[in-house]
């Protein structure tokens, strides 16, 4: 048991797929798992371990924001031996080349959080990086399935709201989209030395303002969700 997972040290699978929301961790679990047992309604940030194809694999909500996602992926690493974890996310389009409903693979994540200079100081502008056989998975998978993706740069924003920030710039530099989580995600993993990779769904474009719908947002979540999973027992 930690701070905030609520569950016996071996109630965690090494393969973890982390959503912000904790209605779709239970929505994965439900959807995807068999011989699902929940392990944790601390905070209703609901975590499940269950079987993908015979394979053990746990669903834990990170909620939103870096702040947040530190404290689930710390306790995972260090008191319950997580080794692969997969952030299965919704994030903002912003290059024109992604529209809504897209799936993409974040192979880095830039951010403007202060998290990355309370980790190296100053001086050192350290280039979170998506683990590099988690990514070929998943493209992989992603390629046999079908799903179409877009692999890139993404940010992982301190602010939902934030019309100070030069977009159209980041976008002229690659980013693809935005989203809150993955930057801090991928540092933690390089600090402990384990796998991490964060599987996006366009959930609307900032740029343009479109929007999708609920029927619409379930079918690409089953697609990023179908992804993750494929990556986490590969
Ligand atoms: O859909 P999730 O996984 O929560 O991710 C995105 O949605 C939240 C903002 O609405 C932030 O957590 C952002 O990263
Ligand atoms: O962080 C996020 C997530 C979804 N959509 C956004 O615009 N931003």
């Amino acid at each position: 048991m930690s701070t905030h997972i609520g569950a016996k040290r071996g109630a965690v699978a090494e393969a973890v797929l982390l959503p912000g929301d904790p209605l779709r961790a239970k929505y994965i679990a439900e959807t995807f798992l068999d011989d699902v047992s929940q392990y944790n309604t601390v905070r209703n940030a609901f975590g499940y371990t269950g079987f993908y194809k015979g394979h053990p694999v746990s669903v834990q909500a990170s909620g939103m924001g870096i702040p947040s996602i530190s404290i689930y992926v710390n306790e995972l690493i260090n008191d319950f031996g997580a080794k692969t974890l997969l952030r299965v996310g919704t994030c903002g389009g912003m290059s024109p080349a992604v529209k809504v409903r897209d799936v993409l693979i974040a192979q880095a994540a830039s951010t403007d959080s202060s998290f990355i200079r309370n980790t190296f100081g100053r001086d050192i502008y350290y280039a979170p990086t998506g683990n590099f056989d988690l990514l070929l998975a998943a493209y992989r998978a992603a390629k046999h399935q079908e799903i179409p993706v877009k692999v890139g740069n993404i940010l992982s924003e301190d602010r939902f709201y934030n019309d100070e920030i030069d977009r159209q710039k980041l976008i002229q530099y690659g980013v693809l989209g935005s989203e809150m989580e993955a930057a801090a995600l991928y540092t933690l993993a390089a600090k402990y030395d384990v796998r991490a990779l964060a599987v996006l769904t366009v959930s609307n474009h900032i740029m343009t303002g479109e929007e999708t719908s609920a029927a619409e947002r379930e079918k690409s979540f089953n697609d990023m969700i179908t992804v993750a999973l494929e990556t986490a027992i590969s």
